[in-house]
């Protein structure tokens, strides 16, 4: 038995203690979060006539299709297209498709939005009118609904557009988009088309937004934060190739792409502008991470090189909180939709620069942290480390630190970083004004090394111990956020992941349920009580919601046997009734597609008094509310 008692000390629980860790890996932004269904839709960073140039595409009847320059480029952004070759006397149906990313949903009264860039390089000296048919079908070829968008032959690109309702929900995804014309319409003709698109219904109904079971998914958490875009996908394998605002803004026909950091071209239709616009219709904040000079290839930007990435984060700063009447960053915001400055307090410079830890120590923390700082003061710069407790020497000092670790349930023998035992990391750190970011954390193997496709119990569970180190230390530990956050269940780089989702399904994993636990219980208090020692297999953490007058004693049980909590409370509360919420279930278990509900949260009432004994089963998070 655990005794469990209270001094009257404790301290505030920062409101940013519990949020997301994103980046485009593993499909999660292209082919996730970011609802454009149509992959490949205009032929970014792809080299023309080779087969990898046409991924997702197919020819329909005898047309010919392949990927060219095209002579007159609908922008300079986009100087692919897609070339669609009939030939003379053909009369039956041509035209292409689109298997989406992995598959594309329909779903009963959704009503989709499509688009496209069409022209004829070489138009009939007689202009030939005609009308496409654009339908959602089956691989087998059965139409679940279609649309008829006229067109007129001309030399000059013109962008089509149409919607289609679906009036059936299909189990399966293995779905086409197809745009399809009679032969003897276009006989004879070449024509190109680009940037393709084809958008469901979104969250908060967002023009160029975001897939709504996902969002839903995500809001469920309520996530306090927004770490973007970056992890790996902020570097690129070279200078040249990372994360650049700019290149992510503006309409969507003059973002040229970029060949992301996990293997995928990132379309970068998912932009600053449709990040922020996200994460304020969620009711998060941003952490905004800035191009710190190292790139994936192992490379420094050199000391003299640095302005250009100095002026780059401080427009991307200006363009998210810039005045719109005299800063032409922000400007652009304004044109986009959103006059007013976003919210923002975070800034991450690069990350994981332990990789490059003489150039950030030497002068790319300091060449972004002064220039920043000056032209920003009101903002929280975080520096990136590795593992709490060694952060290296830098100048300026920084108060804040992002630090990350993937480790066993029991331990990372290497970092002496721990789980389990590790939920003391921050409890021996000296309170010398510095504020940790628990930015990336994961159980990523069992204890015998095996590798994990998925969250389980097991791991989930001592995350659950770890993060009871995050509340009881929330004096110091501003945020904290597990990763990778998503995958495509047909393309995934990074496991395990804290959610994976089909083009139509979505699983929440057993480390999903623990994450949102602590976010929804997070409170605003943190009561000191008597602690664990750290390789104790109970932890507990007490927090409150002061406003409501709400307690949430949280218990995480480690071991597979069931033990005794005992709390004495330093109140006696009124209502004698406690709801409880409990994850739990037996050592192994994982959340999959096969079986996405081995292990849901589950509710429990139990007898509230100034002292509560509970006995909290083997692998569990309980989370117990009393009132007062
Ligand atoms: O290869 S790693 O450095 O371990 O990659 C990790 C750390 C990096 O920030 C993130 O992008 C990635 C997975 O979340």
């Amino acid at each position: 038995t655990f005794d469990v008692t209270f001094s009257t000390a404790g301290h505030d629980v920062p409101p940013t203690l519990y949020g997301l860790m994103f980046e485009d890996i593993n499909h999660s932004g292209d082919g996730g979060l970011y609802a454009e269904l149509i992959q490949n839709r205009a032929f970014q960073t792809v080299t023309p006539g080779t087969s990898a140039a046409l991924t997702a595409w197919a020819a329909l009847g005898s047309a010919k299709i392949s990927v060219v320059k095209s002579s007159s480029p609908v922008s300079s952004a986009l100087p692919n297209a897609l070339s669609f070759a009939v030939a003379s006397g053909t009369t039956s149906t041509v035209g292409f498709t689109n298997s989406g990313y992995f598959g594309i949903p329909v779903t009963a009264g959704w009503t989709y939005t499509g688009s496209f860039y069409y022209r004829t390089p070489s138009p009939p000296a007689t202009k030939v009118s005609g009308s496409f048919t654009a339908d959602l079908r089956s691989t087998g070829g059965t139409v679940f609904t279609s649309a008829t968008v006229p067109f007129t032959t001309s030399s000059t690109w013109q962008q089509a557009t149409f919607t289609f309702t679906a009036s059936s929900t299909q189990t399966s995804v293995e779905n086409l988009f197809a745009l399809s014309v009679g032969g003897s319409t276009v006989a004879g003709l070449t024509m190109e088309f680009t940037l393709i698109s084809l958008f469901p219904p979104t969250f908060n109904g967002r023009e160029n937004g975001f897939r709504m079971d996902l969002s839903e998914t995500l809001l469920d958490m309520k996530p306090a934060f927004f770490r973007f875009p970056g992890g790996n996908n902020l570097e690129g394998e070279t200078a040249a190739d990372r994360w650049a605002w700019e290149n992510t803004v503006g309409d969507l026909v003059d973002r040229p792409g970029r060949v992301g950091d996990w293997g995928y071209i990132n379309t970068d239709g998912l932009g600053l502008y449709e990040y922020l616009q996200w994460i304020e219709d969620m009711g998060m904040e941003p952490i905004m991470a800035v191009y710190a000079g190292y790139s994936l290839n192992g490379a420094s930007v050199a000391s003299s090189g640095m302005q250009t990435y100095i002026t780059e984060a401080i427009n991307q700063i200006n363009f998210v909180i810039g005045d719109a009447s005299t800063n032409a960053q922000a400007a652009i915001r304004a044109s986009m939709g959103h006059a007013d400055p976003f919210t923002l307090n975070y800034i991450e410079i690069g990350n994981e620069d332990f990789f490059s830890p003489t150039t950030y120590a030497d002068y790319r923390w300091a060449d972004l942290y002064n220039a920043l700082h000056a032209e920003f003061p009101q903002l929280h710069y975080i520096a990136t480390s590795a593992t709490s407790g060694n952060v290296p020497t830098l100048s300026p000092t920084p108060t804040y630190w992002d630090l990350h670790i993937y480790s066993n349930p029991i331990c990372l023998t290497i970092l002496k970083d721990f789980f389990i035992n590790g939920a003391f990391n921050f409890d021996i750190l000296s309170r010398n004004g510095l504020q940790f970011f628990q930015g990336e954390y994961a159980t990523t193997t069992e204890n015998s090394g095996a590798a994990l496709t998925y969250p389980f119990i097991d791991g989930s569970i001592a995350e659950a111990a770890y993060m009871a180190g995050f509340d009881r230390n929330s004096d110091i530990v501003f945020a904290a956020s597990y990763a990778p956050l998503l995958n495509h269940v047909s393309s995934t780089q990074w496991t395990p992941d804290l959610i994976t989702f089909s083009p139509n399904t979505v699983i929440r994993s057993t480390s999903y349920y623990v994450q949102q636990l602590y976010s929804l219980y997070k409170g605003d208090f943190y009561l000191q009580s008597t602690t664990n020692t750290a390789s104790s297999s109970v932890q507990w953490s007490v927090t409150r919601d002061t406003s409501a007058g709400q307690y949430f004693l949280k218990v995480i049980n480690t071991a597979t046997s069931a033990n005794t909590v005992v709390f004495t409370l330093p109140f006696t509360p009124s209502h004698t009734t406690g709801t409880g919420t409990i994850l739990t279930a037996p050592s192994g278990t994982q959340n999959t597609p096969t079986s996405p509900n081995a292990a849901v949260p589950s509710t429990f009432s139990f007898t509230a008094g100034k002292t509560i004994t509970y006995n909290a089963p083997g692998l569990s998070l309980s989370v117990l509310v009393v009132t007062e």
